[in-house]
């Protein structure tokens, strides 16, 4: 057996190697398979790890789509080759070796020759031993790899999912893109629907036009003149409407100026009649003063005359008295003398000279008494003479200020007279000036066109900015020259803006004042004899009432109703200066469910109301002149804003209490205000009929998106059905149509004179700035700008002058 198992290795297959040596069978089983392989091969070059990476790294990178990435290329350390080489080589060597001995039985030399046979084969299994350790290193190495392909894997997986969704989300974008299309294709199919009945229409029209055409060939030439002297006349037309507008301007001008003039005048004379008042109050109080001191005069030279005639009888006495004294004194001497010789009869004497003594003394007292009451009176006939004096002094100084005064007054009077005659003259001006101005006024409005549109945007509410926070804008407003200010835009999600441009475009901060003033003078009309009819239009929601009606407190955010009926009134008071009477009624109905219903009566009173009049209530009716009457509607006489007010609270009140019962209506009926006025000038012998309607419409609202059922749906119908008919009227109108669909609902039944006859239509199309609007706003401009390229006839005011039965 020990001699067989050496003689036998050499010759031994490669695929019994194990068998025959447990050492390489036991090399063997520990490696990979394939290093088994290329062990038992011994393939001097085996692939390097590279190749098989690179395989992994390629498909995985065409999975991700991107380039190979550079870690999936590294190298891991090569095994020695070279040893494995020359040990299989030495292998080799061996198993082709023969054990041979220097004769059979050399057992000794067979024995070292089978020594050195295990040395070799010793040194053979420390390479593989060395070899496998590179493997295992190599494997180790692999498993990392295969660690890191499987967390770049996962990586690829999650971009990919990640791709997935962002798939999905643009899929659904484009669901919608393409349902939003298909919404514009119906819409675009029935358009097109239309148009192919126009068209077909057009076929007929064109083939009466063929048998025409030559008749027409004719009058081509003719026509072809008249064009040019149109064109001409055209060019003059708005040359003229530049002027005018010029001249209006101007008259405008020197309307506020004479205004302003006529102001300072009256200002003037209101401080001259004041000053003059003054003057005439001092010049009765000097008078009064001149007659006071006149009889004062009077008096004192009356008392001094008096006292001159006394104090002559005065003088005459004293003269008498002296007369008396001397004879006295005379007779005393005389008596005494003889008094001496007759003793006797001195008693007697004694008691006559006694007598003639006291007689004396008292005339002497009273001559004594007559001098002092003398001088007295002459004091006083001094004093006298000086007041007298004085008066007169004062007298003729008083007739100076007087005569002063009257000049002043008379220089006055004349000032007051030239400044009355400048006034009459102003006050000609201006009434001259009105009367121009109301001509050119509506000479401008009909040149502007008799139905216009404004756009009014609402501004965002606090709801809007929370649902659409971060969204941008869906309206944009042109700024160039020819769009700035009547321009808007409506920008889709994706796609192109939608452009359009009106009469004019109030973005969300315009005050209700800017937009009054825009509508101020076509309000004016209304009182120079037009039928004037101004509508707000949009979807629910979108300001259409606070545009029309606003609300009282604070007084800026009052909307058209109360500021145009506060103009009426004030602009009549000022015209009842130049003659002017005007009597107005008001009336105030709605519309809803295609039946009408007078605000102005109680909710329950309307009921019997209906009954009685067997459901047909209210019924429309127009005269020739287009007059409007609506049978038993309640019409109420005012002459202030505030008896509007207290009407309008009772038209509130009458549609609150329809509101609880039937859900919201306000916002699902057509509110109409009727103010109808008329006018005389007993000077001018001129009367006006005027009428303004101011009308807050239904919410127009896509059934879609009410999602309406049942009686709100029956209502959202209606709305639709009234606002729809509105759309064709106004479309017939457009297209010129030899019939206008009038009686198809009420609300276009009851506008009829408004819309086609000779009146001044004025449309809002309110518009909501959110996102989720889109498609309404979309819906309510476009109607809007069908609206604007209609054409009415040319308003006629109702004014004329009073015949000689004064009729
Ligand atoms: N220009 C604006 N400025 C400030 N607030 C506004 C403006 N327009 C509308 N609003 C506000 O938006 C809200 C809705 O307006 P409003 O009631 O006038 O809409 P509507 O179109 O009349 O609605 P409905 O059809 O339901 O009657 C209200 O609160 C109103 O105050």
């Amino acid at each position: 057996m020990k001699s067989s198992a050496p003689s036998r290795l050499p010759r031994a297959p490669t695929s019994s190697r194990a068998t025959m040596d447990p050492v390489a069978d036991k090399e063997n089983a520990c490696g990979p398979p394939e290093k088994k392989r290329k062990l038992s091969t011994l393939d001097p070059a085996p692939p390097t790890r590279r190749a098989t990476l690179g395989g992994l790294s390629a498909r995985k990178d065409s999975v991700n789509g991107r380039p190979p990435v550079a870690s999936a290329v590294q190298t891991v350390p090569e095994p020695q080759w070279e040893g494995i080489s020359s040990a299989s080589m030495n292998v080799e060597e061996l198993l082709s070796m023969k054990m041979m001995g220097k004769g059979k039985f050399d057992y000794k030399g067979k024995s070292e020759q089978m020594m050195e046979y295990i040395k070799k084969l010793r040194a053979c299994i420390r390479n593989f031993q060395q070899l496998e350790q590179g493997f295992l290193m190599e494997k180790d190495s692999l498993q990392a790899d295969v660690a890191k392909e499987k967390t770049l894997r996962e990586d690829a997986a999650t971009a990919a999912a990640r791709r997935q969704s962002d798939l999905e989300t643009e899929v659904a974008a484009l669901k919608q893109n393409i349902s939003e299309l298909e919404r514009r294709l119906s819409d675009s199919q029935a358009e097109n629907a239309s148009l192919q009945a126009v068209r077909q229409s057009n076929g007929e029209a064109l083939a009466e036009a063929a048998e025409t055409k030559s008749r027409l060939t004719a009058d081509l030439s003719r026509a072809q003149a008249e064009i040019a002297t149109l064109t001409e006349q055209g060019a003059a037309m708005r040359d003229i409407n530049t002027r005018l507008q010029e001249y209006n301007t101007s008259l405008q001008s020197y309307n506020s100026k004479l205004q302003g003039d006529t102001a300072t005048a009256q200002q003037a004379l209101l401080k001259v009649q004041e000053e003059r008042a003054v003057l005439v109050e001092e010049m009765a109080a000097v008078k009064g003063q001149n007659a006071a001191l006149q009889a004062q005069l009077g008096q004192a030279m009356r008392s001094a005359d008096e006292a001159v005639q006394s104090k002559q009888l005065l003088a005459a006495d004293c003269e008498r008295a002296r007369a008396e004294v001397v004879k006295v004194v005379a007779e005393r001497d005389e008596r005494a003398a003889e008094g001496k010789a007759l003793a006797a009869e001195n008693a007697r004497y004694r008691e006559c000279t006694g007598k003639s003594a006291a007689e004396m003394e008292s005339l002497a007292n009273k001559a004594t008494a007559l001098e002092e009451s003398f001088s007295s009176q002459a004091e006083l006939i001094a004093g006298l003479r000086r007041q007298i004096e004085v008066g007169s002094h004062k007298f003729q100084l008083a007739e100076g200020l007087a005569k002063q005064r009257r000049a002043e007054a008379d220089g006055l009077q004349a000032k007051c007279t030239d400044l009355e005659e400048q006034l009459a003259e102003a006050e000609k001006k201006v009434a001259d000036g009105e009367e121009v101005r109301r001509k050119l006024h509506n000479t401008i409005q009909e040149l502007k066109g008799n139905i216009r549109v404004f756009c009014r945007v609402r501004p965002p509410l606090p709801e809007d900015e929370k649902e659409g926070a971060g969204e941008p804008p869906i309206l944009q407003y042109p700024t160039s020259a020819e769009l700035a200010g009547r321009g808007v835009e409506l920008v889709p999600a994706a796609g192109p803006k939608y452009p359009f441009a009106f009469d004019k475009v109030f973005g969300p901060e315009a005050p209700q004042a800017e937009v009054f003033q825009e509508i101020s003078m076509l309000v004016q009309s209304a009182l120079d004899g037009y039928k004037v009819c101004i509508f707000a239009y949009g979807q629910t929601g979108s300001g259409k009432t606070h545009t029309m009606l606003g609300v009282p407190q604070p007084a800026e955010a009052r909307g058209m109703i109360p500021r145009s009926l506060e103009q009426i009134f004030q602009a009549s008071q000022h015209l009842e200066a130049q003659g002017w009477t005007f009597t107005m009624q008001a009336s105030m109905l709605e519309i809803y469910n295609e039946s009408l219903r007078d605000l102005l009566v109680p909710a329950s009173a309307q009921k019997d109301k209906a009954a009685d009049a067997g459901g047909k209530a209210h019924a429309i009716k127009h005269d020739a002149q287009g007059n409007t009457t609506v049978a038993d509607l309640t019409l109420v006489e005012v002459a202030t804003w505030h008896e509007v007010e207290l009407m309008m609270q009772k038209a509130a009140q009458s549609r609150t209490v329809g509101r609880t019962a039937m859900n919201e209506r306000s916002s699902r009926s057509h509110c109409v205000f009727t103010l109808r006025i008329a006018g005389s000038n007993e000077t001018t012998e001129q009367t006006v009929n005027g009428v303004l309607n101011l009308i807050d419409l239904a919410g127009s609202e896509r059934l879609s998106r009410s999602g309406a059922t049942g009686d709100r749906l029956k209502e959202t119908q209606a709305i639709n059905k009234s606002l729809s008919c509105l759309g064709d009227v106004i479309s017939a109108i457009a297209n010129r149509d030899a019939h206008v669909p009038y009686r198809n609902s009420k609300l276009t039944y009851l506008l009829q004179p408004c819309l086609g006859g000779d009146s001044k239509t004025l449309m809002f199309v309110n518009i909501a700035p959110d996102r989720s609007s889109f498609n309404e706003s979309l819906c309510s401009l476009r109607f809007a700008a069908k609206v604007n390229s209609c054409e009415i006839g040319v308003p006629r005011r109702q004014a004329r002058v009073k015949d000689a039965s004064g009729q």
